[in-house]
């Protein structure tokens, strides 16, 4: 791997402190980062190099996966960190920061390879990457790379505007906007699932399939982030991204090569697939919720509204229901629904396959047999199940049976695999976007979300409350009942929970 310059606006930050040093430092113990690497954190405040790597080093003794802390290797480590003070709207920081990346490049006798993770408020996005392109930090004699977080835009407009202003400075193929959720293992194999399996493959159409449900439900409220979540809602935080991605990666067609062109490529066809709505016709296929007070693992919680910082007449979204259908011969007539929450029941994220039964005629008279499931557990559980049926010898009656195939291995050992933002930084590294949201996926979805935003916004759909360690309002039942289905595994639905693990 190239050696290179890490430069980390927001060094001082939540984000830094649990997510981005632990993932340093374990690719650092895996020997996933380039040798040498200079890496350059930037906050207002300051600080003493040594001050720096103090910090850096407190971040991953409380969140490293790793047990090796090993005083010389860590040492080491913490060698790489350097600390300039830069204000994202003086130029002159940005000159002094420049000065520093040369020094370390010329003492590591390392080419100019710079990598610019943007781990701060999205409102400096644009105004960071003007300044590295008007302060020659982003003219290199090797390549550049910008790592950018959540959020990308707050509506269409606003996410176009940004994406232009990026584009001034930054190519798209250097851009690699993070969902962490593609850095999810079961996530990432589910292309393996779908495209290494025969059996898989072989139904994974409408013609077998009846219906898709993707949920990631949380037990957790709004947290510390009212000042944030209050203005965006579960349909930005989690829908526009996170279960718009889940949704492409699961629907998208085999790509004619396994390649980052070719697999974003399909996963952007399955967007502009999907159907839109017009904002009146919102009520028919979205439900929105948000959480009243309740019992979640036997503690009572406070409703949304009662929340710190919460406006106490908001009227946010802390729950989302969406039936969606793609529009392409692969996918047409099947309903996709997704679904996410905060303060519900579990703490979970699924995507459940039902598939359909063309013998129900003659196997199902009395509509008892169940449907064959394919059930993917992304988290906090990573299991494959199939759910199929057999004949009970002891009553002669069909009954469902669960075939556990799960990562047994993966799970024993967690120790061994990497985190999501430890997977996401190394193909960064390594210049591999495939698990990065293209543009064209980013834009596509904030144009299917829009009409739901401006519905959300006229009051044109009802915002139904439902209670904390629920699983969501009864609406979003009904969006199911509708066609015939409901949601399986919800624990109201659930009638067989036997899992058979395969050993
Ligand atoms: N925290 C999380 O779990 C997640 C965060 N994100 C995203 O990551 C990004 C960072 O979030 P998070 O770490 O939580 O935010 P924090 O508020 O914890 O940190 C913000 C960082 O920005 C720096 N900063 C603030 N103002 C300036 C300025 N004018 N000039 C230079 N630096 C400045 C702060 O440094 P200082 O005060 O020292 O100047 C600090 O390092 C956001 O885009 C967020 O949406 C995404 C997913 C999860
Ligand atoms: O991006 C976000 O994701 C988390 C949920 O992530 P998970 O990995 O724990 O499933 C969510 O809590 C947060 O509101 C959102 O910003």
């Amino acid at each position: 791997m190239e050696s290179m310059t890490f430069v980390l606006f927001g060094a001082t930050g939540d984000l830094a402190k649990r997510k981005i040093y632990p993932a340093l430092y374990n690719l650092y113990i895996d020997q996933k980062l380039p040798q040498p690497i200079s890496i350059i954190g930037l906050g207002r405040g300051k600080l003493s190099h040594f001050d720096f790597q103090e910090k850096v080093k407190e971040s991953i003794l409380e969140f490293s996966r790793r047990l090796e802390h090993d005083a010389s290797q860590m040492g080491e480590f913490l060698n790489a960190f350097r600390f300039s003070t830069l204000d994202v709207n003086k130029t002159e920081d940005y000159q002094k920061l420049l000065k520093l990346v040369k020094e370390r490049e010329e003492e590591l006798q390392m080419k100019e390879h710079r990598m610019f993770y943007l781990s701060v408020a999205p409102e400096f996005f644009d105004i960071i990457a003007l300044n590295i392109k008007n302060s020659g930090l982003g003219e290199t004699n090797g390549w550049k790379r910008l790592i950018i977080e959540k959020p990308f835009g707050h509506d269409l407009q606003s996410a176009r505007e940004l994406n232009e202003k990026l584009s001034r400075a930054f190519d798209e193929d250097e851009i690699y906007r993070i969902d962490h959720y593609l850095g999810k293992p079961m996530v990432q194999n589910l292309e393996a699932l779908k495209f290494a399996n025969p059996i898989l493959q072989s139904i994974w159409n409408k013609d077998h399939i009846a219906n898709v449900q993707i949920t990631a439900s949380e037990t957790v409220g709004v947290e510390q982030r009212a000042g944030y979540y209050d203005h965006s809602g579960a349909i930005r935080d989690m829908v526009q991204n996170h279960m718009l991605q889940m949704l492409m990666m699961t629907a998208m067609n085999l790509p004619y090569k396994m390649n980052a062109a070719e697999i974003r490529n399909e996963k952007r066809k399955v967007m502009e697939a999907v159907r839109p709505f017009i904002k009146e016709k919102v009520k028919n296929h979205i439900v929105r919720g948000q959480y009243a007070s309740g019992e979640i693992n036997g503690q009572l919680v406070s409703g949304y509204k009662d929340e710190p910082g919460v406006n106490p007449s908001s009227q946010t979204d802390t729950f989302v229901a969406a039936r969606l259908w793609i529009d392409n011969p692969l996918w047409s007539g099947v309903p996709f629904y997704v679904r996410t929450g905060k303060r519900m029941k579990e703490k979970s994220t699924r995507i459940v396959i039902e598939l359909k039964n063309s013998l129900k005629l003659l196997y199902n008279q009395d509509q008892t047999v169940k449907p064959n499931l394919l059930i993917i557990d992304i988290n906090p559980d990573e299991n494959v199940t199939l759910q199929l049926n057999g004949k009970n010898p002891l009553n002669g009656k069909i009954e469902p049976v669960r075939i556990n195939f799960s990562c047994e291995d993966l799970n024993r050992n967690r120790l061994g695999v990497p985190e999501a933002y430890e997977r996401l930084i190394f193909d960064a590294l390594i210049g591999d976007s495939t698990f990065f949201a293209h543009w064209k996926e980013v834009e596509l979805s904030w144009e299917w979300v829009q009409p739901i935003l401006n519905a959300f916004e006229e009051n044109l759909s009802p915002l139904h409350e439902y209670q904390s360690g629920s699983y969501g309002p009864e609406a979003a039942d009904f969006l199911l009942a509708e066609n015939g289905f409901k949601w399986w595994l919800d624990e109201k639905n659930i009638e067989d929970k036997q899992i058979i693990p395969q050993k």
